[in-house]
């Protein structure tokens, strides 16, 4: 007989994907999401811009690599802000946001993605699951009141 797990026990067991995601913030407090490219789980949801770690990366290792890959940028340095665990039907991922204020280059969107610098509310719809907590965080930071961002 097979042990008595059942389907959700084991969906709620399973082990994270480390990914390492940015925050970048610019001099006027904007902050920037891009849009997931086509082919990958939820194509044309905004985010942060990140990825998952490779072995051996450690979180800022990461973030560098994927922000120089994904849109053309190097990053200075990356700011631990705040760790979410999100449960998604295709896989469960420990979100480390990081805020990093400063980067050289020029903005190029190698997987072409769009790009867009934002403030609160967030006008580009739609926005991942996973973002939505970071737009309350900076609500709560900023004193902001009210929908952080429109639903779908
Ligand atoms: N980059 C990013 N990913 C997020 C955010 N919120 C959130 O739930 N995620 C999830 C979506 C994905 O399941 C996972 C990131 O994986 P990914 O597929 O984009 O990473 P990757 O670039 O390494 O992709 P790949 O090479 O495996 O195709 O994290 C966010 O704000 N930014």
């Amino acid at each position: 007989m097979r042990g008595g797990i059942t389907v959700s026990e084991a969906t709620s067991e399973r082990t994270p994907v480390d990914v390492a995601v940015g925050v970048l913030i610019d001099a006027k407090g904007r902050f920037l999401l891009t849009s997931r490219p086509e082919g990958k789980v939820y194509a044309g949801y905004w985010e942060f811009p990140g990825g998952k770690l490779e072995a051996g990366e450690t979180v800022e290792e990461a973030l560098r690599r994927e922000l120089r890959e994904e849109i053309g940028i190097t990053i200075g340095a990356a700011h631990p802000w705040k760790v979410e665990l999100m449960d998604y039907p295709h896989a469960r991922v420990r979100l480390h946001f990081c805020k990093v204020f400063e980067w050289t280059g020029a903005f190029e969107m190698r997987e072409r993605q769009a790009m867009a610098w934002q403030t609160l509310p967030v006008e580009v719809t739609p926005v991942l699951p996973g973002t939505i907590p970071v737009l309350r965080w900076f609500a709560d930071e900023r004193g902001f009141a009210g929908a952080t961002h429109r639903e779908l």
